[in-house]
């Protein structure tokens, strides 16, 4: 094994920072009477997804954010879940909740996130805040991309004209992350790569910024990448070694900076649904303020 030449970037570390800073503003929220609430509806009893939910509902309470958990059976039809969307759209405990993917096969992904309140998007995957996104006007953006872009500036990665190759074109990360690159605060360029793509390690090769979100273990070689690129491991499986990100080992002898999986952006996608929840709080706070009673 050759030395390590990569500077690891800290997800928990960068993510206690951003916990920091929310338990200063949910304090300044309670004053004024306000209290974020964040919902999660979990479909089914998948043990990584139930997992994922009680990550999330343990960092509510280190800030001080309400939970409020909704469990269906894994056999429910799609009137039920929609009522249980309907539920949280108009419960006014809850200011901002996710409806956790994958959903088993017999109901309608699309129709769920469409369903919830554009106003309550903790994920930022609803049509209307994609579509914001795409426009540049202001919405709740994408939890994982959030975080990446954080991550890589909160190391001084240089963004701005560089070459950002993203492995996978899935809603929550490839796609919307190639709209966050290539906005004019960023100002990269940016290539998204999929199983269509002709030359997968001649793309990579030419990147400043690889972002490797496809879900395949160890997609992303030494050899693929550049000396001095910066890598970010998004991806996860399940493999029988356990969790393996996307990255094969010995990239970081290669890498100038690295973003670990676990230990990278799992912990900032966590920080910014959080962070989503306590902005459209904010903005509650706000209404309140100018209105009239
Ligand atoms: N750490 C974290 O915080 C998070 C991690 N994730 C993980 O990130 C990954 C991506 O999630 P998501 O955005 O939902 O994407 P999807 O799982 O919906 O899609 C995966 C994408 O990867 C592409 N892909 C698959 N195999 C290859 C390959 N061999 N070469 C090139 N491209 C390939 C697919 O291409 P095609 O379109 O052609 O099928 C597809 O576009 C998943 O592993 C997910 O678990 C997701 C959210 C948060
Ligand atoms: N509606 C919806 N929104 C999501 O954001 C969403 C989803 N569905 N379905 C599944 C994927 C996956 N995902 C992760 C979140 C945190 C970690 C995370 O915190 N990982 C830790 C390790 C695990 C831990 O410490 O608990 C880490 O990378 O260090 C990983 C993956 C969000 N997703
Ligand atoms: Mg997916």
């Amino acid at each position: 094994m050759g030395a390590v030449t990569a500077t690891l970037l800290d997800g928990k570390a960068t993510r206690d920072e951003i916990f920091e800073d929310l338990k200063t503003r949910v304090s300044a929220l309670a004053a004024r009477g306000v209290v974020p609430g964040l919902g999660t509806v979990l479909v089914g009893d998948d043990p990584a997804s139930a997992a994922y939910v009680r990550g999330k509902h343990s960092d509510c309470a280190k800030v001080g954010i309400t939970s409020i958990a909704r469990q269906l059976p894994g056999d429910i039809g799609q009137a039920e879940l929609d009522a249980t969307i309907d539920e949280l759209n108009t419960n006014p405990e809850c200011t901002g909740y996710i409806v956790q993917l994958p959903l088993p096969k017999q109901l309608d992904e699309n129709s769920a996130l469409e369903r919830i309140d554009p106003s309550k998007d903790a994920d930022g995957l609803h049509p209307v805040n994609l579509g914001r996104l795409v426009l540049g006007t202001p919405a709740p953006l994408p939890c994982t991309p959030r975080g990446i872009l954080h991550l890589l500036r909160r190391y001084d990665v240089p963004i701005a004209g560089a070459n950002v190759v993203v492995v996978g074109r899935g809603i929550t990360v490839g796609r919307s992350i190639g709209l966050l690159f290539t906005r004019r605060s960023e100002n990269a360029t940016v290539t998204l790569c999929h199983t269509g793509t002709r030359d997968l390690a001649a793309e990579v090769r030419r990147a400043d910024i690889v972002v490797a979100a496809a879900g395949v273990p160890g997609l992303i070689t030494p050899e693929m990448v550049k000396p001095g690129a910066a890598v970010v491991d998004v991806g996860v499986s399940r493999t029988e070694d356990g969790l393996r990100g996307d990255v094969a080992p010995g990239v970081d002898e290669v890498a100038g900076w690295l973003s670990p999986n676990p230990g990278g952006v799992g912990p900032l996608t966590r920080a910014f649904l959080l962070t989503n929840v306590v902005e459209r709080a904010e903005r509650i706070a706000a209404d309140l303020a100018s209105t009239p009673s």
